[in-house]
């Protein structure tokens, strides 16, 4: 065998020894240091003190750049192994990297219920923080190692996202330090063009140091109710119908494990009663893996409910990578291995890009699709279809998020709010004729029915196309308004493919 080709196979098929005997436990390391950190040296609320002379640090470096690099736009030096994406950010390379590295949470405001955080905080840090003290934000991401200043700057959503928005929408006010150094708040009433402008920018308006976020008081479960579907007709009107259904519904989510079968599932937080029983904790680490959970009631074809704690539903996706991790540790479900190793898993997303090497950096791009669609929840039908004939992946996410029209980059493109859908497919293609181009194409029919793209992943659009899916109009004005020309890349010059490998 040619050794490319006796090192491919090694990667493809035994990646897992590194990850399960190195990773893991390096994870776990870092588990431990992060706890011990924590408790030896910061055991204090962060006081509004520190963070003004952590901003002023970031200022001082800006105006530092002005004077000493003018010819160099900026970004954020935070690495690209530890962003949740696939791709290597190169533009990081020829940019001036600005270190806004601030994670602690500042305060919470019971009075006006509103959290203020630090951009670099994750959703692993935080939510289990809000539990404690009672509260929960109204969409609370899947993956515990998105940060807050990603989410704002990329975007996010999560299976309450029907009801309230995409994540941005729930965010009151940011502090931002532009182009010259300066601290600015945006608000619905302070800059208020700003403010509708920051989300999706990409940090290309100015550096986040804080982020204030509606808090809602947090109850001890999710119902959550299990309904396996036949047929994309019943899937797509039954969706519509659960996302209608605001009074009741507090999340909606749909797993599609084939052409023709899927699992919705509808959710209400509750605290329960003393009757309450099926509780089940999917959150403990020999848990099956949430999806195949899922799946059995596919395979039982029954309606079922349960009872899950809020943060083990809030993290639901968080051990399997959504399935991504089959790929990578394939008996990962595996009762065996879940009773004796399952507790030192997820092995860190940051760890794995971190240490994956050219050639499955290579298989990847290669052999592997990742990307989320953002689309009107009627082209669900058509959509499923297209993405079936060009890449037959299973199962495929769906998760309803409304959007408001708004002058942001980011809009529905009807005058009222409207529902749209997140289409996201993650795996192996099953088509023979897959090749990396059929990303191009699909990314042109979303465009074709007013849909958007998530950009972890970059876009093959060309600058034309991309200012034709986000509208730019607004963004373009701030930009002036924050002397950016010279100073920020446009978002293009951040998410296309060129420079996003
Ligand atoms: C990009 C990518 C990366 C992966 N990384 C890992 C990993 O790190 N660890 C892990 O345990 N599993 C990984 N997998 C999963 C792995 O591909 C499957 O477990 C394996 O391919 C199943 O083999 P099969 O016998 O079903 O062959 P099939 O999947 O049917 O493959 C048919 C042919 O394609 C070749 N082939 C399939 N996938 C690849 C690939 N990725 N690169 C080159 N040739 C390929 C096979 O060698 C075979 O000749 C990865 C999969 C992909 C697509
Ligand atoms: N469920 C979901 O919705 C999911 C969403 N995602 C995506 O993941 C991304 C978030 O991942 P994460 O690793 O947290 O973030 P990233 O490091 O990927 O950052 C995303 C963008 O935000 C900018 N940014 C981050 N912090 C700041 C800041 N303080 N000031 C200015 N700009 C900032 C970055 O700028 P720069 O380039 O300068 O570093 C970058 O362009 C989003 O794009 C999101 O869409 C991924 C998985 C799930
Ligand atoms: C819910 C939404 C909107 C998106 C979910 C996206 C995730 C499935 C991907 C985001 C980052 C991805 C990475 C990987 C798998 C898929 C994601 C978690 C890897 C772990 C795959 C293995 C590689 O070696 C490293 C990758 C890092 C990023």
């Amino acid at each position: 065998m040619h050794s490319d080709s006796l090192l491919e196979y090694v990667l493809v098929n035994f990646r897992w020894v590194f990850v399960v005997f190195f990773l893991l436990p390096c994870t776990v390391m870092g588990k431990v240091w992060a706890t011990f950190e924590k408790n030896l040296w910061s055991r204090r609320r962060l006081t509004g003190l520190d963070h003004e002379k952590k901003v002023k640090n970031i200022q001082c470096e800006v105006r530092h750049r002005n004077v000493y690099a003018p010819n160099r736009v900026m970004c954020t030096a935070r690495p690209s192994w530890r962003s949740m994406t696939l791709a290597d950010m190169t533009y990081k390379k020829c940019m001036f990297n600005i270190n806004v590295h601030l994670d602690e949470m500042i305060s919470i405001d019971s009075h006006n219920q509103t959290v203020r955080v630090e951009p670099s905080i994750t959703m692993g840090q935080l939510i289990p923080i809000l539990i404690q003290s009672g509260w929960t934000v109204p969409v609370a991401l899947d993956m515990e190692d998105l940060t807050i200043g990603g989410l704002v700057m990329g975007i996010g959503l999560e299976s309450s996202s029907f009801k309230f928005g995409l994540f941005h929408k729930t965010c009151t006010r940011y502090e931002l330090i532009t182009a010259d150094g300066d601290l600015i708040i945006c608000s619905k009433s302070e800059n208020p063009d700003v403010f509708e402008s920051i989300p999706f920018s990409h940090g290309t308006l100015g550096f986040l140091t804080a982020v204030d976020i509606r808090l809602m008081p947090a109850k001890k479960y999710v119902r959550l109710q299990y309904r396996p579907i036949s047929s994309l007709e019943n899937i797509q009107s039954s969706l519509i119908s659960e996302t209608l259904d605001t009074e009741n519904n507090d999340f909606v989510e749909l797993l599609i494990y084939s052409k023709n079968e899927a699992v919705l599932m509808t959710g209400q937080m509750t605290d329960g009663d003393q009757s309450t029983k099926n509780i089940n904790e999917i959150g403990r680490f020999y848990k099956p893996w949430f999806f195949k959970h899922v799946e059995s009631f596919l395979l039982s074809q029954k309606n079922a409910e349960e009872y899950i704690p809020l943060q083990d539903y809030y993290f639901r996706h968080n051990n399997s990578l959504f399935w991504e991790i089959q790929d990578i540790i394939p008996f990962g479900n595996h009762p065996v291995f879940r009773y004796l190793l399952g507790w030192i898993m997820p092995a860190k997303v940051a760890l794995l890009k971190l240490t994956q090497t050219d050639t499955i950096k290579r298989l990847y791009d290669e052999h592997h699709f990742i990307d989320d669609f953002i689309l009107p929840i009627s082209c669900l039908k058509k959509s499923v279809e297209k993405f079936h004939e060009h890449l037959n992946i299973y199962p495929i996410w769906v998760c309803p998020a409304v959007l408001n029209p708004s002058h942001g980059l980011v809009h529905s493109h009807a005058s009222v709010d409207s529902m749209y859908i997140d289409i996201g497919l993650y795996g192996e293609p099953n088509v023979s004729n897959y090749n990396s181009g059929i990303a191009k194409d699909l990314e042109l029919f979303v465009l074709k029915l007013k849909g958007f793209k998530m950009m972890y992943i970059g876009t093959h659009l060309n600058m034309h196309e991309f200012k034709k899916m986000f509208n730019h109009c607004l963004y373009q004005r701030v930009r002036m308004q924050l002397n950016c020309e010279y100073n920020f890349p446009e978002v293009y010059d951040k998410v296309n493919k060129k420079v996003r490998r």
